[in-house]
């Protein structure tokens, strides 16, 4: 088997939400190309040891605090790495290329302007999302446009229309008036793939139902994010070999919709999610405040149907 090189990657977040990115010296491994801090560990190091150690080395910062992100496994063709990355919201010390390396301050959405390692591309995706996904769904429909204004009033930024029981029309109206709303609050939405007859170009993302996702054999080339309902490792896999941007894993733990469906329990859910190359949301029975948890099973966040329009 061939070794796996273990990486320690840092994503340094200033209090205006940019990141710190780095031009790796060309005569480097990836060389040439943009990257996040960060670098190999050495015997005895754990993690995080090494990531503040990389971090000190080349931009003489200590970190304060860091967030498990996400774990990515990579084959290049000369080489295996697995990268931890982790997101630094709190360190010490003016950030600078020590080692003499260009770096830039980067906002989010800009990321994708810039040419990383192939492994990159979910680390980026990772930046860009939030940390929780609202599933808006219509199975009290007078319910519906009262549920949409309590999950943007608790400022979230990603939500899931999984309109399955209303007419096409219905589903069509309600999209045509919430829109304006939801980017007033800087929401983007994605639309449940059961639902049809929407044009692509008026939403932010398609989420696949299970049964979509395994129905894909390649991306679609329509814009925007595209989600996946996953529930075991067959349906990950799959998820990443299209090229889907994220995938809600479920259930996490027990619903009262769903009594006596086989969960996956927080061993189950890190079981899967360490192992996953694109983010992973959260699914089932959890609350806004289950988010470190989530992390620390290397989720990306919480997804809910009842977690964001409960009051508080
Ligand atoms: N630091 C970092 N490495 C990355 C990224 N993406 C990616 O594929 N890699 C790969 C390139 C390298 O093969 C490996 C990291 O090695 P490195 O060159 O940063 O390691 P290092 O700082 O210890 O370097 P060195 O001084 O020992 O040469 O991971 C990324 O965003 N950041
Ligand atoms: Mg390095």
């Amino acid at each position: 088997m061939k070794s796996v090189l273990e990486v320690a990657v840092g994503a340094v977040v200033d209090r205006h939400g940019k990141i710190l990115i780095a031009k790796r010296p060309d005569d480097k491994h990836q060389g040439g190309l943009w990257e996040f801090p960060g670098g190999k560990i050495e015997p005895g190091e754990t993690q995080r040891q090494a990531l503040d150690r990389e971090l000190h080395e080349e931009l003489a910062i200590d970190v304060k605090t860091a967030t498990p992100l996400i774990t990515i496994h990579h084959d290049y063709p000369d080489l295996s790495v697995r990268l931890k990355v982790w997101r630094i919201d709190r360190f010490e010390g003016d950030p600078h290329g020590r080692e003499g390396q260009a770096v830039e301050w980067v906002a989010p959405t800009d990321l994708q302007n810039y040419s990383f390692p192939a492994a990159n591309r979910p680390i980026v995706t990772a930046l860009r999302l939030p940390p929780f996904y609202a599933i808006l769904d219509d199975s009290t429909p007078s319910a519906l446009f009262s549920n949409l204004k309590t999950i943007l009033a608790n400022g979230i930024k990603l939500i899931q229309l999984r309109l399955k029981k209303v007419t096409a029309g219905e589903a069509a109206e309600f999209i045509a008036r919430i829109l304006p709303l939801c980017r007033r609050h800087g929401a983007s939405v994605l639309l449940n793939s059961a639902v049809s007859g929407i044009e692509a170009s008026a939403i932010d993302g398609i989420h696949l139902t299970g049964k979509d996702l395994m129905a894909l054999r390649e991306r679609p080339d329509s814009q925007g994010w595209l989600a996946a309902s996953c529930h075991n490792e067959a349906e990950l896999r799959h998820a990443e070999t299209v090229g889907v941007d994220f995938a809600v894993l479920a259930p996490v733990l027990p619903t009262a919709t769903h009594p006596g469906a086989r969960i996956l329990g927080w061993q189950g859910f890190t079981a899967l999610a360490e192992t996953a190359n694109i983010p992973v949301f959260g699914l089932g029975g959890l609350a806004k405040d289950d988010l470190a948890r989530v992390r620390e099973a290397g989720g990306q966040g919480v997804a809910g149907i009842r977690a964001f329009i409960e009051t508080e």
